[in-house]
């Protein structure tokens, strides 16, 4: 293989190749995945068929990266279709205000505030444990979302209007959606710590899917966003399940800060 390795040096360095892409290509948005068809073609098809075999399938595009780009064609053409509250000029404008309300409903500030206050309310050990936990839970929230958006720094769609309110400066980024991770972790919260009817149960979980569909509905999220938003918010209950604090390890902490 040695007599190959100056061509397979030569197809690496190549300007077109992923790997020498600035780094706003590491955003992933349709455009950045190449979801154009490559100009420069002297790693494409010219080039590789100076090559043998097994060189040639490194250069072509694996079925993944196909898939993958497919996926994410469908993924940006199905948001721009299911954007219709994006703007007051969108086919379903009049329902934007709405959409906004379900948008406040799983904001960070109305669940940490509210959870802040339900705290300081509660005059049982048992509820002042459960909500200690889903206060740190949503501390955990933001700051896993804040970490996977500045990573993946994937654009929010360019039919989406910036007029959110109260953001950090990552929510400029839209992967994963902040919304559904909280609304998926913070649904599964309540139907493990809270005692709910049949009814209000149904109502928690169509309110995560709700929650879910207005990102797409306002155009601030594409599908993907929020799909992996609900997984992630999935998992991060999880987490919290595993690393939950109970009120005599609480008592414990309270006691080594006041030590301190
Ligand atoms: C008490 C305190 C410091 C709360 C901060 C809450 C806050 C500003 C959270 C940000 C929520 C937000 C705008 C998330 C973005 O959600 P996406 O679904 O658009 O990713």
């Amino acid at each position: 293989m040695a007599l190959n390795r100056p061509l397979m040096q030569k197809a690496a360095s190549e300007p077109s190749s992923p790997r020498h892409r600035g780094a706003g290509a590491a955003q992933l948005d349709g455009h950045s995945l190449g979801l154009r068809r490559d100009s420069g073609s002297s790693s494409g098809a010219g080039s590789a068929a100076c090559l043998p075999e097994e060189d040639c399938m490194k250069l072509n595009p694996s079925l993944l990266g196909i898939a993958l780009r497919s996926l994410l064609a469908i993924d940006l053409w199905m948001s721009k279709r299911l954007g219709v509250c994006a703007t007051e000029e969108s086919s379903w404008g009049s329902a934007r205000p709405i959409m906004k309300l379900i948008e406040v409903s799983g904001h960070g500030l109305p669940w940490i505030g509210g959870t802040l206050y339900s705290l300081y309310k509660s005059d049982s050990a048992a509820g002042q444990e459960v909500l200690l936990n889903l206060l740190l839970a949503l501390i955990l929230d933001l700051i896993l979302v804040g970490i996977v958006k500045s990573l993946v720094r994937r654009r929010r769609p360019t039919h989406n209007k910036m007029d959110m309110f109260a953001t950090f400066s990552v929510d400029r980024f839209s992967f994963p959606s902040g919304h559904a991770t909280r609304a998926a972790m913070g649904g599964r919260f309540f139907l493990n710590h809270l005692v709910l009817a049949v009814p209000l149960r149904i109502l928690v979980v169509l309110w995560v899917f709700i929650v879910g569909l207005s990102r797409v509905m306002l155009g601030r999220h594409n599908v993907t966003d929020v799909v992996c938003g609900f997984i992630m918010g999935y998992l991060q209950y999880s987490l919290v399940e595993y690393m939950w604090l109970s009120s005599a390890n609480l008592q414990r902490l309270l006691e080594l800060c006041r030590f301190k």
